[in-house]
């Protein structure tokens, strides 16, 4: 979701604007195309967006949504705008969600009154289940009461407050933006919504399956990452996690190795299963009445998938995308910001290609002897195919093993705008100015090149 204001998008919101009566218990669902906008005002009643209520009379506008506005006791919306799709609905499974975030309460209060960590909830689920949607529910729902969970995303296809391609952990203390659902977190500029600052991996292909043998590590690390953070912190050792993940681990048995390691490496305590009997059924079979490390029964939940959750298209999934990065670079019209572009040579750059086993090019990569036959990451030099890719700094040395790169964070993001393969120079995008530093950068091939991005 974006919020611009821009010339060519406010000229089309010339109709009147439409009031919707929403009855307590219900929902108005709506989808917003990218280069559209809808301008949502809450006249009257109480509403929230995925758990984070609006307030009265503030205008909020959507470009490139697909979302909904509940009610618990009734509310007047205005709006104006086309949208793709809009309607409202009677049935959602709210009441099971805020019973769940109840429920997730109960742990915590016991979790506080034993000096023990409150409950590590895992969200599993085929794709378009809902499981982003009901992580910033329990998210918002926790902040609202004066939590602070740690939230974690595993999904690479789409970022949590960073570009996609990473994986994150973020201690939300206050609420979601609601344009911008996660948003990104900005790289300088100020922030109506206090600023969340993530600890970013970058994985840099779309699916688990693509690599595990980097994908695994890095969930580790995030694990070791938030444990510290749950031992440290009194605040979110009594919240807690929630951790989302992509649908593609659910889907089949093949991957249910890369649900098992999350569950174990996080000390998972509370299986959230969404919209499949089937997995359901098989996580309940694994998982319900094992142990976690710390002695902790594991619970497995079955939870209704709404009736609400769309299939987004490739196109608008690829549009979302490409907001992110731009959104992560140039931050949005209530929030820009000022990224900074500089010339380098080829030779001021070592960059390294994550290897996709499953593809043909990395039985081609040179050099590399971890973990069996395929390398984890090959050298290359700079060339106009990485052009407007996005390249992740690391938080390491250049002289580092593969293994000390694949474990490495990342300290921020630079995008390629130009190669000359003939001066052997780049333009490179930085959210910040100043020498780029002297550390390793990792080209992925998730997400695609950016589009235009300077033009
Ligand atoms: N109640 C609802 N009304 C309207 N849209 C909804 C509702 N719930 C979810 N959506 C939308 O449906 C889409 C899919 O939901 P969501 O991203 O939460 O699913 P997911 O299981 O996390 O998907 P994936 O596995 O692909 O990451 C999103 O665009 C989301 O905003």
């Amino acid at each position: 979701m974006l919020f611009v204001t821009d010339s060519r998008v406010k000229s089309q919101e010339v109709d009147t604007p439409t009031i919707h009566e929403l009855q307590k218990g219900s929902e108005w669902r709506f989808e917003v195309a990218f280069g559209t906008s809808v301008e949502v005002k809450l006249l009257s009643g109480t509403a929230e967006l995925f758990g984070t209520e609006l307030a009265l009379n503030q205008t909020y506008t959507f470009i490139g949504a697909k979302a909904a506005i509940y009610t618990w006791n009734g509310c007047r919306l205005e709006v104006s705008g086309t949208c793709q799709v809009e309607y409202t609905a009677e049935e959602t499974p709210m009441i099971s969600y805020s019973n769940t975030h109840f429920a997730l309460e109960n742990l915590r209060q016991s979790a506080v009154a034993e000096n023990r960590e409150g409950p590590r909830v895992l969200v599993v689920g085929p794709e378009n289940a809902g499981k982003t949607s009901l992580v910033k529910i329990l998210t918002a729902y926790a902040t609202r009461m004066g939590r602070q969970p740690i939230v974690v995303n595993l999904d690479s296809r789409e970022g949590m407050l960073s570009i996609p391609g990473s994986l994150t952990a973020t201690a939300f203390s206050s609420i979601i933006d609601v344009e911008e659902g996660w948003g990104s977190s900005p790289t300088s500029g100020p922030s109506l919504v206090p600023i969340k600052l993530p600890l970013v991996y970058y994985y840099g292909l779309p699916s688990p399956e693509d690599n595990k043998k980097i994908y695994k590590p890095l969930a580790t690390r995030l694990a070791l990452s938030v444990s510290s953070r749950l031992m440290e912190d009194e605040a979110a050792k009594e919240t807690g996690c929630l951790i989302d993940t992509p649908g593609a681990i659910s889907q089949g048995k093949a991957n249910y190795d890369v649900i098992q390691h999350v569950v174990s490496e996080f000390s998972v305590n509370v299986l959230l299963v969404l919209g499949s009997e089937r997995l359901y059924s098989d996580m309940l079979r694994r998982f319900d009445g094992s142990k976690t490390s710390n002695d902790e029964n594991i619970t497995v939940i079955k939870l209704s998938k709404s009736g609400g959750c769309v299939d987004r298209d490739e196109t608008f999934l690829k549009q979302a995308r490409q907001a992110a990065i731009r959104e992560y670079f140039f931050g949005e019209a209530n929030r820009t910001l000022s990224p900074h572009t500089q010339q380098v040579d080829f030779g001021q750059l070592l960059i390294y290609k994550i290897t996709e086993p499953n593809s043909l090019i990395a039985s081609l990569m040179p050099g590399g002897e971890v973990e069996g036959d395929v390398p984890l990451f090959g050298k290359v030099e700079p060339s106009v195919l990485m052009q407007n890719c996005v390249l992740a700094i690391l938080h390491a040395d250049l002289g580092d093993s593969q293994e000390i790169l694949r474990d490495a964070s990342v300290m921020g993001f630079v995008y390629v705008a130009d190669v000359d393969d003939k001066k052997r120079k780049l333009r490179i995008l930085a959210p910040v100015s100043g020498r780029l530093p002297a550390r390793p950068m990792v080209l992925g091939s998730w997400p695609e090149p950016a589009l235009n991005l300077v033009g």
